[in-house]
C-alpha cells in the first residue's frame, strides 16, 4: 500500500484519533469538516478508519458504482449483543444469511400487500390519537406532539409485530420508549473494548457500559420470548390477520423460502428488534419535524390544510385510500426528509474490497458513513438549502427511492431501507389527519420565530428535535 492515495484527513490525536472532532451532533460536525477537507474525508474514530462521504457524486460512487464493495456492516459490541450476534437484517454482514433475511423482509414482512394488510391497525391508532386531540381542543390545552407522535408509531408497530396493544404486556408506552431509546444509544455508542484491544473491556465495566448493555438485552430478550411463547400457546385465539411474529413463526415451522440458514426463535427476536428500532422513531421524527416546520410557516400549513380539506370534503376523516391525491402533502414529506433525515448518517457500511472514490483509495474493513443530512443541503443541488420550501418538488422527479443521490433519507443500493413503503404510509396518514381535522396555533405568547428547531444531541442512529413540540389544536372537522 506504499503508493496509496488516502482521502484527506484533519490532524489527529494519539489513541482517540479524530473522535474529539465529533461534536454532540456528529453529522453537523462532519458537515463543517467536509467544507474544509472535501466530500471524501478519512477520519480515525478510535481505532476505526472511517470514510465520510458528503456529496451526491461521492455517495453515488459508493452506493451505486461500488455498492457490492461496501454493502457490509461493521460489527461493534452494542449491535453484536442486541442482535444475537448479527442474526438480524440491519446489522448482518453481507453474505448468504443477510440475503435470505432480506428476501424475507422484502417478500414477507414489508411487501406492499403485507403493509396493506395492516391498514386497519394504522387507521385505528390514528383515530384514537385524533379523539385524544379533540378532547384537548375543547379546553384549548396544548398537545405535546413529540410525545403523542412517538406513542402513535410505537403502538402501531407494537400491534403490527405482536398482534396486541401495550395493555396487558410487560411494557407501558413510557417504558417501551425508554427501552427503545436506550437500545438506540447502545447501538450507536463506541465501546472501549472495540477501540482499545486488551484493556478496553475494563473501561467498559468501570464506565457501566457493559452493565447497561446486558440490562437492556435481558429485558428485551425476556419480553420477546414471552410474546413468542404466547403466540405458540394452544390457548391463543386466531387473529384476522397475521402479525409479524405469526409470519416469522410460519417461516420457522415450514422453513419455506429459506435456503442457506435455518431460522430459529433467536432470529425472530433479532428481527423484532430491527422492526422496533427502525420502525418507531423514524416515522414519528418525520411527522414531528413536518408539523414543526408548518407551525413555523403558517402560510404553508394553510396550503396543506386547504388541499386535504378540498380533497376529503366533509367525510370526517382521511383514510389511506385518500392519501394518493394529496400531492402537496407528499411534497411536504419530501422536504421534511431532505432537511431532517431521521438517520442523518444512514447506517454505517463496511467495505469488503479495494476500490476508489474520487480517485482516493478505499481499503477493505474501512467504515463508510454517508452524510445524507449534508447532501440534502448541498448548494450545488438545492437552492436556498436551509429553507423549508416544499414547492421545490413541484414538477420535479427527484424522489427518495435511492436513484437520486442528492436526496438519500432511506439510503440506496442493496441495503436501502426495505420499510420505506411502511414508513411513508404511516407518515402520510398521520399528517393528513392532523391537518384535516385541526387548525393549529402556538401556545399563548409564543411567536413563530420562538419555535426551537435545534436537533437533539446524543449518540444514536436517529436524531430528533431538541425540544418537545407543543401546539394548541382547534377542531375543524
Ligand atoms: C421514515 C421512515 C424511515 C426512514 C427515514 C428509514 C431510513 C433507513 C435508512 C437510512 C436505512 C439504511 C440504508 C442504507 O444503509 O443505505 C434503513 C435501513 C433499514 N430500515 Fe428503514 N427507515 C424508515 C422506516 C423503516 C420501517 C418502518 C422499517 C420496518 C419496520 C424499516 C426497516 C429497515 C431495515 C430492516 C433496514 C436495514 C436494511 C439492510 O441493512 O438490509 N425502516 N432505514
Amino acid at each position: 500500500k506504499n503508493n496509496k492515495n488516502l482521502p484527506p484527513s484533519p490532524p489527529k490525536l494519539p489513541i482517540v484519533g479524530h473522535l474529539h472532532l465529533l461534536g454532540e451532533l456528529s453529522h453537523q460536525s462532519l458537515f463543517k469538516l467536509s467544507k474544509k477537507y472535501g466530500p471524501v474525508m478519512l477520519l480515525h474514530l478510535g481505532g476505526i478508519p472511517t470514510v465520510i462521504l458528503s456529496s451526491p457524486e461521492a455517495a453515488k460512487t459508493a452506493l451505486k458504482v461500488h455498492d457490492l464493495n461496501c454493502c457490509s456492516r461493521p460489527s461493534p459490541a452494542g449491535p453484536r449483543r442486541l442482535t444475537y450476534n448479527f442474526r438480524d437484517i440491519v446489522f448482518a454482514p453481507y453474505g448468504d444469511y443477510w440475503r435470505e433475511m432480506r428476501k424475507i423482509c422484502v417478500l414477507e414482512l414489508f411487501s406492499t400487500k403485507r403493509v396493506q394488510s395492516y391498514r386497519s391497525i394504522r387507521e385505528e391508532e390514528v383515530e384514537s390519537l385524533m379523539n385524544f386531540i379533540t378532547e384537548c381542543s375543547t379546553s384549548s390545552t396544548p398537545v405535546n406532539l413529540t410525545e403523542k407522535l412517538f406513542a402513535l408509531t410505537a403502538s402501531m408497530i407494537f400491534k403490527i409485530a405482536f398482534g396486541k396493544s401495550f395493555q396487558g404486556s410487560n411494557f407501558d408506552n413510557h417504558r417501551f420508549h425508554e427501552v427503545i431509546h436506550e437500545s438506540e444509544a447502545l447501538l450507536g455508542s463506541y465501546f472501549a473494548s472495540e477501540c482499545f484491544p486488551y484493556v478496553g473491556w475494563i473501561i467498559d465495566r468501570i464506565s457501566g457500559m457493559h452493565q447497561r448493555l446486558e440490562g437492556i438485552f435481558k429485558e428485551l430478550d425476556n419480553f420477546f420470548q414471552q410474546v413468542i411463547d404466547d403466540h405458540q400457546s394452544s390457548e391463543r385465539k386466531r387473529q384476522d390477520q397475521d402479525d409479524i411474529i405469526d409470519v416469522l413463526l410460519k417461516i420457522v415451522k415450514e422453513q419455506s423460502g429459506f435456503g442457506a440458514a435455518m431460522l430459529t426463535e433467536v432470529n425472530i427476536k433479532a428481527v423484532l428488534l430491527n422492526v422496533f428500532l427502525a420502525g418507531v422513531d423514524t416515522g414519528a421524527i418525520t411527522m414531528l419535524w413536518a408539523m414543526a416546520e408548518l407551525a413555523k410557516k403558517p402560510e404553508l400549513m394553510k396550503k396543506a390544510q386547504d388541499e386535504v380539506r378540498n380533497v376529503i370534503g366533509d367525510k370526517g376523516k382521511v383514510s389511506e385510500n385518500d392519501t394518493d391525491q394529496l400531492q402537496y402533502l407528499k411534497m411536504i414529506i419530501k422536504e421534511t426528509l431532505r432537511l431532517h433525515p431521521p438517520a442523518p448518517l444512514l447506517i454505517p457500511r463496511e467495505t469488503m474490497s479495494h476500490f476508489k472514490i474520487n480517485g482516493y483509495d478505499i481499503f477493505p474493513k474501512m467504515l463508510i458513513q454517508v452524510n445524507a443530512w449534508a447532501i440534502g443541503r448541498d448548494p450545488e443541488y438545492w437552492e436556498n438549502p436551509e429553507e423549508f420550501i416544499p414547492e421545490r418538488f413541484t414538477n420535479n422527479s427527484i424522489d427518495f427511492k435511492g436513484q437520486d443521490f442528492e436526496f438519500l433519507p432511506f439510503g440506496s443500493g442493496r441495503r436501502i431501507c426495505p420499510g420505506m413503503h411502511m414508513g411513508t404510509t404511516t407518515v402520510e396518514l398521520g399528517l393528513a389527519n392532523l391537518l384535516y381535522r385541526f387548525d393549529w396555533k402556538l401556545p399563548d405568547g409564543m411567536k413563530e420565530e420562538d419555535l426551537n428547531m435545534e436537533e437533539k444531541a446524543g449518540i444514536s442512529l436517529t436524531i430528533s428535535k431538541k425540544t418537545d413540540l407543543q401546539l394548541v389544536p382547534i377542531k375543524f372537522y
